[in-house]
């Protein structure tokens, strides 16, 4: 099923379709959950129909974990699938907090366990060249990226406010390593990796995860404008290139 399919499970509408960007509104977390598993799996199977291989993009945050759980029941050929990350913690793949360790419990399980998962740091690995060996894997685009927006309007690890935000925003490499230090929504975790705007574009298949009013009233302001520095989820619908489609429920 499509994500236009979505309405199979009470697709409320809202925003809408503005050429740039499409809402999928869910009425309950459960059609949510499942809405979006089958968007990012069907795109999945799309990209295997007419390739080796599939390149899957996922974000970490404390919203995509059931989506990721149900995602890995879906019958695809996951032994064909590389699944990676929009952005880490400077942590190593196994520490609770990491973004690898959620797609490991969450993604890696059931059909998806045939999945390569392909981490970001790891132990011995320094700063500078975890961010390399980012920027190496990504020579491999991604055709399927699912981005998580924060409640200061930050997505991957691209906070509003933080150090060289700007140096970020306009990098020509995929992944760059940031300094989010006095930035409220990077939490303990200040150094970071993060998919830039130049790693975002040239996936066919562009999907965000939010849920709750508080997200849904963001999002609006968000579309207000085109400024990145504000709030730069903004990323997600003004890079050039797919559409970008918001899956929400309450
Ligand atoms: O490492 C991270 O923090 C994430 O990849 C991040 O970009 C996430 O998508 C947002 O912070 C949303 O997080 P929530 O779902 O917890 O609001």
């Amino acid at each position: 099923m499509s994500p236009t399919g979505a309405a199979a499970f009470g697709i409320s509408g809202g925003i809408g379709d503005d050429g740039r960007m499409q809402l999928h509104a869910y009425e309950s977390a459960t059609q949510w959950t499942w809405g979006a598993a089958i968007a990012i799996s069907s795109a999945l199977a799309r990209d295997l129909e007419q390739n080796a291989r599939a390149r899957l993009l996922l974000s970490g945050g404390k919203t995509p974990g059931p989506v990721y759980a149900a995602l890995s029941k879906s019958p695809i050929a996951w032994d064909r699938v590389d699944v990676a990350l929009v952005d880490e913690r400077w942590l190593l793949p196994d520490d609770p907090d990491s973004n690898a360790r959620l797609l490991r419990e969450s993604l890696i399980q059931n059909k998806a366990q045939k999945a390569r998962l392909e981490t970001i740091t790891r132990a011995g690995r320094p700063f500078d060249e975890a961010i390399a060996t980012a920027n190496l894997h990504a020579r491999q685009p991604a055709g399927v990226v699912v981005l998580g927006m924060g409640d200061d309007g930050h997505t991957a690890s691209l906070f509003p406010g933080m150090v060289d935000l700007e140096g970020a925003l306009s990098a020509s490499s995929p992944y760059v390593g940031v300094d989010a230090g006095g930035s409220p929504g990077a939490g303990n975790w200040q150094r970071r990796i993060s998919l830039t705007p130049a790693g975002l574009a040239p996936a066919h298949t562009r999907i965000l995860l939010i849920r709750g009013e508080k997200k849904r009233a963001l999002l609006d302001r968000l579309l207000q404008s085109d400024d990145a520095t504000e709030f730069p989820a903004r990323i997600a619908f003004t890079t050039p290139g797919a559409k970008l489609h918001v899956h929400w429920c309450p």
